[in-house]
């Protein structure tokens, strides 16, 4: 495959297909970023960037459903790259299942039994799989890869990935699976090739973005993982809750919520717009006064570090600490907020390069603290090449 040739990669949303077109040569490279957003309302947009962030087009979508958003892309890619030159298409699947431990093509069956898993990821998986099917439709004749954020974690030892339920459901796959794998996938990469003598060590990875995680990695194998069954364990997030005592759940039912009800609660009214009142946008809560902006956001600093000192239990200590995604990448009081709990592991931050964002942010008797951008795409490129050549 040459670099001539494109690989078209999706990360679609309920309201947004966010999409990534690479050169196909090794390592595929980037040649452009771009967003349909707002799907579904009246403001629907198609935005198009170069690699340095300059804007290639941005204009309003006549219609604002999925389909139209693809059709329109395919149209821009037509005009851009020929019909001819785009030789495959990746997506991210939040969820694989029992089943689904690599990248897949898409078929017919595997769509479908794709698509059965998505009471496991209301919030992602009908959205991730329904470009798949307009793809399927608009372009039969292009080939479609998955790539799963529950992959990168199917290496943990049973231990990891054990409930303590009955048996019988564990064999049924009632099983932690973790999320945002490409994500840490990503930052191991990113590591080995910039900074060859952390990656093989105890590294624990944070990708705080609108879903957040945590990952222990060792040797560039996640060990453990914050999220579970669901994208609904672990950490805080935005609009949901992380770990709960499953009790509450009985305890809301029990109240005359239906089911239904609960999971808009969990998935859509928690975290910190739940808590806050305010927003789920951590910049909001950051720049407002309100006394409850600040409770949710001491409590989403105070679970990661507890849930950080949990993961460094798992890994036996802790060699490096990895910041990523909106949050971590941005948000110098958050890590401040979280780093500021770890002293007893040794972590410290130096607070003009925290509030830089700079690279290295660990105070010079700390364990390396680093913050590094993820890159879900560039590993489903990675990803889709390697299936497909
Ligand atoms: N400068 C910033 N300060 C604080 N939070 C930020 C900043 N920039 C982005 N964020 C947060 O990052 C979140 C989005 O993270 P992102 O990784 O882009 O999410 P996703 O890719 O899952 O949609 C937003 O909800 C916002 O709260
Ligand atoms: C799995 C998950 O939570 O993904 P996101 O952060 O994109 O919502
Ligand atoms: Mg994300």
């Amino acid at each position: 495959m040459s670099d001539a040739s494109s690989l078209l990669v999706l990360n679609a949303g309920s309201s947004s297909i966010k999409f990534a077109v690479y050169g196909a040569g090794e390592p595929p490279v980037n040649h452009w970023r771009g967003q349909a957003d707002g799907l579904g309302g009246a403001h629907a947009r198609f935005r198009v960037r170069d690699p340095d962030g300059g804007v290639v087009t941005d204009e309003a979508l006549k219609d604002s459903d999925h389909r139209s958003a693809l059709e329109r892309l395919l149209a821009w890619l037509d005009d851009t790259v020929g019909y001819d030159r785009l030789l495959a298409a990746g997506h991210r699947v939040v969820h694989g299942g029992v089943d689904f431990h690599a990248p897949v093509r898409l078929t017919e069956d595997n769509t479908a039994a794709l698509e059965s898993l998505s009471s496991l990821a209301p919030l992602h998986q009908p959205h991730n799989l329904a470009p798949v099917r307009i793809l399927a439709d608009l372009r039969p004749d292009l080939p479609q890869v998955a790539c799963f954020d529950t992959a990168f974690h199917r290496t943990q030892d049973a231990v990891a990935q054990r409930f303590a339920l009955p048996r019988e459901w564990s064999e049924r796959g009632v099983i932690r699976y973790g999320f945002h794998g490409l994500s840490y996938e990503a930052i191991i990469t990113a590591l080995r090739e910039a900074h060859p003598r952390i990656a093989p060590g105890r590294v624990i990875a944070a990708h705080l973005g609108n879903g957040a995680s945590l990952c222990a990695m060792h040797d560039g194998r996640s060990v453990a993982t914050s999220m579970g069954f669901t994208a609904l364990d672990g950490l805080p997030m935005g609009q949901r809750c992380g770990a709960l005592d499953p009790g509450v759940v009985l305890y809301l039912l029990e109240q005359g919520m239906s089911r239904d009800e609960v999971q808009d609660m969990l998935y859509h009214r928690s975290g910190l717009l739940g808590m806050s009142g305010i927003s789920h946008d951590m910049r909001e809560l950051l720049g407002s006064d309100a006394p409850e902006a600040a409770e949710a956001v001491e409590t989403y600093c105070y679970r990661a570090a507890r849930e950080i000192g949990s993961l460094a239990v798992a890994l036996g200590g802790v060699d490096a600490l990895v910041f990523t995604a909106g949050v971590g990448e941005n948000a110098p009081a958050v890590r401040a907020g979280i780093v500021g709990r770890l002293g007893s592991l040794g972590l410290a931050l130096s607070a003009p390069a925290n509030d830089a964002n700079a690279l290295f942010i660990s105070a010079a008797d700390s364990r390396p603290v680093l913050v590094l951008p993820t890159d879900e795409e560039g590993m489903i490129a990675r990803h889709t090449r390697a299936l497909l050549s």
